[in-house]
């Protein structure tokens, strides 16, 4: 079977790769050209363009988008339309919000093109060797490239989520909840930092990997992480964010569903970010005012 696939960075490269393995077809393109040079280095055929994508893909068109959710997905999908015929699927792979997703498969529903939206879960690695896929869309549509999903995750590693948006609805769920994973194992390891003890950070990732409660992938990427930097001395605490935790909150407060963690984690990222607080200076001044305790004050 031929697939197509848009984008080749960290994540799209690697499931190129996954594909080629499992013996697809693979024509990959980006707008990087030296991604692409790249690419065809290992085997897979290569498109500048868009169109010269489609030209090489033959019967009804499979299509895996791999590139940066927002607007960029709606600019490749406009780009690839003139080239599309009826009954095309296209699969957007990457960390789209799922209420784009069901306005993207309305949209394309009308010209007669399928869609489907699928979250795609772990990591680089997980797209090299297996990843975790959550897929939704119609099902008819999911049973014709069914196998390629269970071909490029791990055993157990797929489902057909339900109706479209389900699939990005699901990822997006994932990523509320690790990012409230995230935020407590580093919680505990900073109380560690304080203590009195000289607690060794990655035997203690790695202890905890045997055998306890909290055993995990996440835990043994704590590992990994303290074998390369024991205290982590070389990196800023500063925590960046792509939206899906943001988009998970906002959808729990819609919904009236309390997620005080996800929630928090989320803060922290944001706090992360400013060196000061203008409401620390608030509450400080507050403080000051009604009490008399000190403040400290800028140089
Ligand atoms: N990195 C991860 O661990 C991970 C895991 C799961 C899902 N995702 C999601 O997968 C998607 C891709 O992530 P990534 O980490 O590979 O990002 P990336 O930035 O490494 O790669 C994106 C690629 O898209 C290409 N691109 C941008 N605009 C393009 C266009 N108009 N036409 C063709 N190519 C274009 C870029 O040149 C780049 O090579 C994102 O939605 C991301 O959130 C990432
Ligand atoms: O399941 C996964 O493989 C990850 O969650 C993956 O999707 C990615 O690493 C996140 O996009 C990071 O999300 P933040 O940038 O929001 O931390």
């Amino acid at each position: 079977m031929q697939i197509g696939i848009i984008g080749l960075g960290k994540m799209g490269f690697n499931l190129a790769l996954n594909l080629k393995r499992n013996e697809y077809q693979v024509v990959a393109q980006d707008v990087n050209t030296d991604f692409v040079a790249k690419i065809g280095h290992e085997g897979i055929e290569m498109a500048y363009t868009v169109e010269e994508l489609c030209q090489k893909l033959s019967g009804r068109k499979v299509i895996w988008l791999m590139v940066p959710a927002g607007e960029i997905v709606d600019a490749v999908i406009h780009a690839l339309l003139p080239y599309l015929s009826p009954n095309d699927i296209l699969i957007d792979g990457g960390n789209s919000n799922f209420n784009d997703s069901k306005r993207r498969y309305s949209k394309l529903k009308t010209l007669g093109i399928d869609f489907l939206d699928c979250g795609t879960s772990g990591g680089t690695s997980g797209a090299l060797h297996g990843a975790c896929t959550m897929i939704g869309g119609d099902p008819e549509v999911f049973d014709y490239v069914a196998k390629v999903f269970k071909d490029i995750s791990v055993e157990n590693g797929s489902l057909y989520t339900g109706a479209a948006g389900s699939g990005h609805f699901t990822k997006m769920v994932h990523n509320g909840i690790e990012y409230g994973m995230m935020q407590s194992i580093a919680e505990g390891f900073e109380v560690f930092e304080h203590s009195e003890f000289d607690i060794d950070f990655q035997k203690t990732a790695k202890l905890f990997n045997h055998g306890s409660v909290v055993r995990s992938w996440l835990m043994e990427l704590t590992e990994n992480a303290f074998a390369k930097d024991p205290k982590l001395d070389g990196i800023k605490g500063i925590m960046h964010s792509s939206g899906e935790g943001k988009w998970t909150l906002e959808t729990a407060l819609d919904l009236g569903v309390p997620t005080p963690v996800i929630a928090l984690s989320i803060m922290m990222r944001y706090r992360s970010q400013m060196s000061d607080t203008f409401s620390g200076k608030v509450v400080a001044a507050l403080r000051n005012e009604f009490g008399g305790h000190a403040v400290e004050k800028n140089e």
